[in-house]
């Protein structure tokens, strides 16, 4: 347990601030909390004492505020003054009250006293209706700005996030920091709502005890007495209900993940061919026993800390009766002003309650928006950085030297001095065992991913020295893990060059290249077709259908630099030799082609092959040299060939 310190008896916050759970889970282990980003600020406020909150909140607020104003600009400043006024108001008929009690008590109650108290309940009454007018204008204006505050929140970290280095989007790190960053976004609109309404119980709480400390110096004391149990109420509930929470967004969580998994698409199959139905309800039942058994622990602690703050307040306000009383016999207050002690009491302790949870409500939610402004920030500190040199034509020849590079985190290099050369008009292979670095390679090549040591030249000039989205504007990419878009057959190979112009021709010549085509012609509304089963009328496509797709996409982007990674590994034999034989024309078209493959029988015909070994280059030539060489690509070819052949029957 060493660097932890204890919390609450439902878990233990590390020294690296993270949670863990120390109770065993038979499923989850010790919790899936942990790897999640956005779940670390869950209940944050319950670490903290009610004044360590109040001290930080503005810096928390600042980042709120100002896209707040970014997003509404005058929204914000109307909602607050609305309800700074309403709480002006709410003075008012405390005021108005107090005189109209003192007209109306002055003695026995006669039609002429009434007529006299007539302007002063009018202002009363014209008090409350302003006072509402007030309060819903701020809330108005508030619905108003939070849905912008939210998109403009969403879009910076999107258009950030988009702009990031490869190398930095899939670091772990940086994940679960846009994990919580994109629940901050959420949260910032919730900061605005929250301080708009802390600023109502604040100038409401003020407003009270400003008409008490008017009335007479005493009664102000006398309100804190009152309220304070109340205060000290709200402030443990909130508190218990954040430490509830840690243990509650835990077990939901968790009960989601199974529920998924129960009604979800993708483990149907195995869930009903393994049995595993009985096993995941059984768990569901147990996991939602735990959190019934925390809300109702949470309500049973609710309710005492209720009736103790409910008596010892009730205590507080006999004490009160007797002060007053005894000012009244003393003659120091009127007995018009006890009547407006009572009803400044009720407004003061609403108002202090209500200040409690927004201070508690705005302090959780703030840490998540702080969430999204380091990302933001993160995301704008690691966007692409490329050179100014704008490439508008396609190189004739991209050649590495001596290429060293290391994934973040990783010790060994994935590629580790690596040469080697390719030439618009050529097919150049990569190969190599599982891990080698052919992926890598060719990622760098096309300025994905950028050296550590080493450069990789397009003609004249290092990936380094170029503008980044010039050099991808050359480049088509069939990924291993190519994208399956979301959208329509027709899209999903658009996309490949989203700029230009629909082109029918272009579309059909690309089908024809992946033999989409074939895909397309079974599709019910052909290129219309949406290709996601998750939305209505969706369909859902094979491995080898969407492979296809895949490749149409690559041939529609028409670049001069093509990275084939893998790309017949789900085709059938027949479409996997046409596919073959189309990358052959590609190249006699003028295109550079970095054919990353398994297959050694389609990289015959390559103009050049690497062997890769750990991040090194081995063996390099053509199919014949590197046969003669008798080395790791002999062997390789040797070995897969050897599987198409008959074994031989035992003489
Ligand atoms: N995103 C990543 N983060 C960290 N390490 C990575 C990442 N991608 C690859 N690696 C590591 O780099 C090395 C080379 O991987 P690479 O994907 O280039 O191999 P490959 O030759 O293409 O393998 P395969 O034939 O399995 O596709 C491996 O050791 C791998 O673990």
């Amino acid at each position: 347990m060493e660097g932890m310190r204890p919390n609450s008896r439902s878990g233990r916050h590390r020294a690296d601030g993270r949670v863990h759970i120390p109770e065993v889970d038979p499923l989850f282990g010790s919790g899936i909390r942990m790897t999640a980003g956005w779940a670390q600020h869950d209940g944050a406020g319950a670490d903290l004492g009610f004044w360590t909150l109040l001290w930080r909140l503005p810096r928390l607020m600042r980042i709120s505020f100002g896209l707040a104003w970014h997003a509404g600009h005058l929204l914000l400043p109307v909602a607050i003054a609305a309800k700074l006024l309403a709480g002006a108001a709410t003075g008012v008929v405390l005021l108005a009250t107090n005189e109209a009690l003192a007209l109306l008590l002055a003695g026995t109650p006669t039609v002429e006293r009434l007529v006299d108290a007539l302007p002063v309940l009018l202002a009363v009454a014209a008090g409350g209706v302003a006072r509402s007018l007030l309060s819903s204008l701020g809330d108005a204006t508030n619905g108003k700005l939070a849905p912008r505050i939210d998109r403009a929140a969403t879009v910076k970290l999107l258009e950030r996030a988009v702009r990031v280095e490869l190398v930095i989007i899939k670091n772990a790190e940086f994940r679960n920091l846009m994990s919580a960053a994109a629940r901050g976004a959420l949260s910032a609109r919730m900061v605005t709502t929250y301080a708009i309404a802390l600023v109502e119980a604040v100038t409401g709480l003020v407003a009270a005890a400003g008409v008490l400390t008017v009335l007479h110096p005493m009664l102000m004391p006398l309100m804190a007495a009152v309220t304070v149990p109340s205060a000290w109420g709200a402030v443990r509930m909130a508190r218990a209900r954040f430490t509830s929470m840690k243990r509650w967004t835990e077990l939901q969580r968790q009960l989601e993940t199974l529920s998924e998994l129960l009604i979800g698409a993708s483990p149907a199959e195995e869930v009903r061919a393994h049995r595993a139905d009985g096993f995941l309800l059984h768990h569901y039942q147990r996991l939602a026993r735990l959190s019934e058994a925390e809300q109702a622990r949470l309500a049973g602690l609710e309710a005492r800390t209720t009736l103790l703050s409910d008596g010892v307040a009730g205590l507080a306000k006999l004490g009160m009766y007797g002060v007053l009383g005894a000012l009244l016999v003393s003659g120091s207050v009127r007995l018009a002003v006890a009547g407006t002690v009572l009803i400044a009491i009720r407004t003061g302790t609403h108002h202090l309650t209500s200040l409690v949870s927004a201070v508690n409500d705005l302090y959780e939610q703030g840490l998540f928006v702080q969430d999204w402004k380091q990302a933001c920030d993160r995301a704008e500190a690691e966007a692409i950085r490329g050179g100014a040199f704008e490439l508008t034509a396609p190189p004739d020849q991209i050649s590495v030297r001596d290429l060293w590079f290391t994934y973040p985190n990783n010790e060994q290099p994935s590629l580790a001095g690596v040469d080697m050369t390719i030439r618009r008009g050529e097919i150049v292979a990569l190969v190599g065992e599982n891990g080698s670095g052919k992926t890598t390679l060719a990622k760098v090549l096309v300025g994905l991913y950028m050296p550590q040591a080493g450069a990789v030249w397009w003609d004249g000039r290092t990936t380094a020295e170029v503008d980044r989205a010039s050099l991808y504007d050359h480049v088509a990419l069939v990924a291993q893990d190519f994208v399956e878009w979301p959208f329509t057959a027709r899209v999903n190979v658009t996309i490949g060059r989203a700029t230009r112009r629909p082109d029918a021709d272009a579309l059909d010549a690309s089908a024809a290249f992946g033999r989409a085509d074939e895909v397309v012609a079974r599709l019910d509304a052909g290129w219309d077709t949406l290709l996601a089963p998750e939305f209505l009328g969706g369909t859902m496509l094979s491995g080898g259908q969407w492979q296809r797709i895949g490749l149409a996409r690559a041939h529609y982007r028409d670049a001069a630099v093509v990275i084939f990674d893998e790309p017949t590994a789900a085709l059938d034999p027949r479409a996997e030799v046409a596919v073959f034989e189309r990358v052959s024309d590609l190249a006699q078209e003028g295109r550079a082609v970095v054919l990353v493959t398994h297959r050694l029988a389609s990289v015959r015909r390559a103009d050049r092959i690497y062997v890769l070994e750990r991040g090194k280059v081995i063996e390099q030539g053509t199919h014949a040299t590197l046969m003669a060489l008798n080395g790791r690509y002999a062997e390789l070819y040797t070995l897969q060939a050897s599987q198409h052949q008959d074994p031989v029957s035992p003489a």
